[in-house]
């Protein structure tokens, strides 16, 4: 969604969110399979694993390190004022281009779930994603990762969007600003959750996966193989399903229930 441009009444509209959610399996499907292609190298998420040249000790892992210098240049094209994206690490540069005016859809708040999207990639994705080996490949490796978890942290808090437009639904708000005075976050958890769009969500996650992570040669048929198995796949299609299944919906919803639980502050 392009918040510079984008009609701010059109930007909360449910149905769009959700089709910009769809389109973010796509990238994060893609950012799997370029990160698979490379071993573990459980290096680079170690903390002083590394003696960086040219700077004192760092206590930080390699991926830490490389990713708070990406983030620097990011924070300079001003990729941070943007509402609907969020950094991993800190402290970061101001801009030096001029701050943009984006349609105040959000409730301003601070609601940044990075530390849970790094401690599940490092943790769980990662070694179920690669082979567990060292391919010195650690540069790219930690590029690869810095793609899987950008695109993660913008779909994950994109949540807060679903919630605001939840919110604005007539016929919920009520509800909502009831069970948001008794902070009742298992109540709005429930009233969020479209147990609909989610089972849709994994079905179409799989199909896509399978597709995307498929070795088209000349002699394939590009129709879907019911039997994967006889299909050499890129990536796991299992790790991909359980990565929505287990943490980004879960944390979406978290983010969610956050950002309205603060919506009447
Ligand atoms: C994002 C939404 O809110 C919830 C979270 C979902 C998700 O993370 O994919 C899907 C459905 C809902 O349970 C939505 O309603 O589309």
């Amino acid at each position: 969604m392009n918040f510079v441009t984008g009609n701010p009444r059109e930007a909360i509209s449910l149905d769009k969110l959700r089709n910009v959610l769809i389109r973010l399996e796509d990238t994060i499907i893609f950012a799997l399979i370029e990160r698979s292609q490379f071993a573990h190298n459980d290096i680079i998420y170690k903390p002083g694993a590394y003696k960086y040249r040219g700077s004192d000790e760092l206590s930080t892992s390699f991926l830490e390190y490389f990713l708070w210098e990406i983030e620097k240049v990011h924070a300079k094209a001003r990729r941070y004022q943007s509402p609907d994206e969020y950094p991993f690490t800190g402290p970061l540069p101001d801009p030096v281009i001029p701050p943009l005016e984006y349609p105040r859809i959000l409730k301003p708040n601070n609601i940044n779930v990075n530390s849970k999207i790094m401690e599940f990639y490092i943790n769980h994705i990662v070694p179920s994603l690669c082979v567990s080996d060292d391919d010195m490949n650690h540069g790219s490796a930690a590029t690869r990762d810095i793609d899987c978890l950008q695109a993660l942290s913008h779909r994950i808090h994109y949540g807060k969007y679903v919630a605001e437009a939840k919110f604005q639904d007539p016929d919920l708000q009520p509800k909502y600003i009831q069970l948001i005075k008794a902070k009742n976050r298992k109540a709005i958890e429930d009233l969020l959750t479209n147990e609909k769009v989610e089972e849709a969500l994994l079905r179409r996650l799989r199909r896509k996966a399978l597709t995307y992570g498929q070795d088209i040669t000349e002699s394939d048929s590009i129709i879907e193989d019911k039997n994967p198995i006889h299909k050499h796949l890129k990536i796991d299609v299992d790790v991909v399903v359980e990565l929505y299944e287990k943490w980004v919906i879960p944390l979406t919803k978290e983010v969610e229930v956050e950002y309205l639980l603060q919506r009447l502050d």
